[in-house]
């Protein structure tokens, strides 16, 4: 059985010194927590929920120790304290808000995807420059003018950049002003914003390139094991 951790174990955690890949693993352990609780199961085991969660359990451990505390052993993780430090850590406690700019195929694919709200991840406004998209309905969101955004009402915290790569630089630096703090960018190109804007990119035909190169190999296993290409 692993430890339980408490909702306070995160005081005093320099949230910068977290390796990015294991903060890449949170939103997954959180899932997953979530998912369990969601069932009536009050504490689980690292193994069981470093089993689900697809990594192994001395990764697991080593990851949940850095948020902070270990605690009791012997129980297993308490899943609400163990959500809501995750939530906590992850910036989670309150709901982010997220824009999505371009409301074009993929950013109108993702406007109507309803997967964001159960993750903490509150879409709130989709806009565009195109006069025959604004005011139109995606999903339950109306097309905005992207000239809105700098007055735009609520606080936004996330931009999901959703625009030709011509226009995707201006479009970020109108994001930056108006307060947002990241930005997930789908346009090819690199983004030059301000230090106050964490910039991260998505490209489907580079991760579909380097997946490409592990099925070409023929003599080593697809699948190494999970302490080795995971750690
Ligand atoms: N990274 C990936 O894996 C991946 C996958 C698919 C698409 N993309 C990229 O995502 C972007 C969108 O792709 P798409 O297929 O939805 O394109 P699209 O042409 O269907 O949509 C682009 C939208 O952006 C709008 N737009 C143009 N300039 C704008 C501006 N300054 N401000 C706000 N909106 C503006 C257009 O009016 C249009 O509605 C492209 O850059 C594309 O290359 C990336």
């Amino acid at each position: 059985m692993g430890e339980i951790l408490s909702a306070n174990s995160i005081e005093g955690v320099v949230r910068k010194d977290v390796p990015e890949r294991v903060i890449s693993r949170l939103p997954i352990y959180l899932q997953t927590v979530e998912t369990i609780a969601a069932t009536g199961q009050s504490t689980i085991s690292s193994e069981a929920l470093a089993a689900r969660s697809g990594v192994s359990s001395s990764i697991l451990r080593k990851d949940l120790s850095q948020l902070g505390r270990s605690g009791r052993r012997g129980v297993g993780y308490s899943c609400e304290d163990l959500a809501s430090t995750l939530r906590t850590f992850l910036g989670l406690d309150r709901a982010r808000t997220v824009a999505i700019i371009g409301a074009g195929r993929l950013g109108s694919a993702l406007a109507d995807y309803a997967g964001f709200k159960r993750r903490g991840l509150s879409l709130t406004a989709i806009f565009d420059t195109d006069e025959a998209k604004i005011g139109t309905v995606i999903g339950t969101l109306p097309v905005s003018d992207l000239t809105e955004l700098s007055t735009w009402p609520e606080d936004i915290d996330l931009v999901v950049m959703a625009v030709p790569a011509s226009a995707a630089p201006a479009a970020a630096h109108i994001a930056a002003d108006a307060g947002v703090r990241g930005i997930l960018n789908f346009a090819p190109t690199v983004l030059d914003a301000p230090d106050s804007v964490r910039v991260h990119q998505v490209d489907l035909a580079s991760e579909l390139q380097v997946l490409a190169y592990y099925s070409a190999l023929d003599s080593a296993p697809l699948n190494p094991g999970f302490e080795e290409h995971r750690n």
